[in-house]
């Protein structure tokens, strides 16, 4: 017998599977309200549930924590991926609730229909006082055009509205297909007249409409957050309410939830609902019997489609694919931040030993490395393939025999809109990981910490310069690799260092002729 612990309000009717098999036995109540956490097999969440560590710890026989949607903020899965505990999501099963959500924020915003009610309801008749603004024909910004985004995007069109779109990610022939304008974030800020964001909350959505953003766009514009709070950043907001620059804002989510500023809630042209973009029947119908099947399955010993954490490979061949599998995802991550654009394609080459391995494991790994600095931290070895493809990324692998002469190679080629990016790796036991070739240049360093990379040409001087810049700012040079084609001509340098290098590094290096470009790297 299985214990279930379902320790939020999640739809009976999704619970099903679960609830209508006579070898689990599911118990539906608060954490709080349960004295034997330590026989739970399962435990099934929303949001108000936080599984921390210390939640974990007491759950000693816990295996599997699903979250009935899709952001896991509210779930520790660093610890829940040390204490072994699988953690799954639902990912789409509220998309199009969230996107009609949105939708309905923007309708109600434009037109003043929560302030018209409530002054129906209080028995005045002020027709003039909500004039109200079409849709049709205005400029629709997105910022995110991922499952959420892309629904927005076509209701949009439907609406007669012209569609810019904002996601580094976004491939060309995506934006065709959906009939939206790519645009940098600046042209978007400066030409839509409602703008709505649609992106994971991470380091770098982090604020991303904040003080010098929204000063950016045009006066007047409306703002929406249905994605993350935090994504618009509150203080900000107030101030440009306050001088008249944004006419309305739709809030669904808040940086802390129940939101505690209520200077932001007082103002007039602020609309706000509860967390509700998943609300619905039809989502919480799907997002629930998505996590009772994908728990079913694993208590029955079968692979789940949607882990936030833990591959489903056995401990065996794990172990041996395990070095391979730690050196693609950084070999992801590095092609992720250096590319830095939409990616069509991505291939992959195995040699020697590492190609005698489970590959198809080891190219999810790059996979989810290179989406995970693009996507969010629900991206893994299980669902990046998947992924990859929604985004219009195309990926191949192919086993070579020898060629680079080492024991094991990973080349990997990414065909970006603009240009073309390539690295070969190689692991050697006992001693680690090695970069051995990075677009085209022989090189030869460890990937890990700040890496500084710098394109430029082979003449006296240029390392020294570099290492100039670097000590002017206070930044300690750990190992340093050049590499060139030819005498005199184009050549890199790489250096892993110390401490973080920002903007203002990378703009005096670029300063002198002879050095092309200037990138940092985090691995
Ligand atoms: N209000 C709700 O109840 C509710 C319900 C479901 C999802 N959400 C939230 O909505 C958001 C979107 O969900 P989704 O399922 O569409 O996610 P998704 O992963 O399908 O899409 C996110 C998109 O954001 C893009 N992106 C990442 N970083 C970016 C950046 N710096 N600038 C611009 N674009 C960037 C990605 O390329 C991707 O296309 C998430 O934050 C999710 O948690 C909220
Ligand atoms: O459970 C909810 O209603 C929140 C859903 C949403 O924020 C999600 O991330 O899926």
């Amino acid at each position: 017998m299985f214990h279930v612990l379902v320790s939020d309000s999640i739809s009976s009717d999704g619970l099903a599977p679960l609830l209508n098999d006579e070898n689990i036995n599911v118990v539906q109540k608060k954490v709080s309200e349960v004295d034997d956490l330590e026989k739970y097999d399962a435990l099934l969440v929303r949001s108000a549930t936080k599984v921390t560590e210390e939640l974990l710890q007491k759950m000693t026989n816990l295996k599997i924590v699903a979250r009935a949607g899709v952001g896991v903020d509210n779930i520790d899965v660093e610890a829940a991926t040390k204490y072994g505990v699988v953690v799954i999501n639902a990912p789409d099963g509220n998309t199009i609730s969230t996107a009609e959500h949105t939708f309905a924020m923007m309708a109600s915003l434009v037109r003043h229909i929560p302030q018209a009610n409530v002054s129906v309801k209080s028995g005045e008749w002020n027709r003039s006082a909500f004039l109200g603004t079409e849709l049709y024909g205005k400029s629709l910004g997105i910022i995110g055009l991922g499952r959420i985004g892309s629904e927005i995007a076509k209701r949009a069109k439907a609406f007669g509205m012209n569609v810019l779109v904002f996601d580094p990610f976004l491939t060309k022939d995506r934006a065709q297909k959906l009939g939206v304008n790519s645009c940098k974030l600046d042209e978007v800020l400066a030409q839509a007249d409602i703008i709505t964001v649609h992106t994971p909350l991470t380091k770098e959505t982090r604020g991303l409409l904040g003080k010098e953003n929204i000063g950016k766009t045009k006066k007047g514009v409306y703002l929406l957050n249905c994605a993350r709070g935090g994504i618009i950043d509150e203080e900000a907001l107030i101030h440009y309410l306050e001088i008249g620059h944004v006419k309305g804002v739709a809030l669904d989510v808040f940086e802390v939830e129940p939101p505690v500023n209520r200077k932001l809630l007082d103002f007039e042209q602020v609309i706000a609902t509860p967390h509700l973009g998943a609300s619905t029947k039809e989502a919480q119908l799907n997002v629930a019997s998505q996590v009772a099947e994908e728990v079913l399955k694993f208590l029955n010993g079968k692979p789940v489609t949607n882990s936030i954490n833990l591959p489903t490979l056995t401990k065996d061949i794990f172990d041996k694919i395990q070095p391979f599998y730690k050196l693609a995802k950084k070999l992801g991550q590095l092609a992720s931040q250096y590319m830095k654009e939409p990616v069509q394609h991505i291939g992959i080459v195995y040699e020697g030993t590492v190609a005698e391995l489970e590959t198809s494991f080891i190219t999810k790994a790059f996979l989810a490395g290179f989406l995970g600095e693009r996507v969010d931290s629900t991206v893994n070895e299980v669902n990046a393939g998947l992924m990859a493809k929604e985004r219009g990324i195309s990926f191949s692998e192919k086993i070579a025999s020898n060629g680079s002469g080492y024991a094991n190679c990973i080349a990997v080629q990414v065909d970006g809109d603009h240009r073309t990016f390539s690295v070969k790796a190689t692991y050697i036991p006992n001693y680690g990981e090695r970069i051995v070739d990075l677009n085209g240049f022989d090189i030869d360093f460890y990937p890990a910490g700040e890496v500084l990379y710098v394109e430029h040409i082979d003449k006296p001087g240029v390392i020294g310069r570099v290492g100039k810049v670097l000590g002017d700012h206070g930044v300690n040079i750990a190992t340093m690799q050049v590499g060139r084609k030819n005498i005199g001509g184009e050549a890199i340098m790489v250096l892993t260092c110390d401490k973080l290098i920002d903007d203002q590094l990378i703009e005096a290096l670029v300063q002198f002729d002879d050095i092309v470009s200037a990138k940092t790297i985090h691995l």
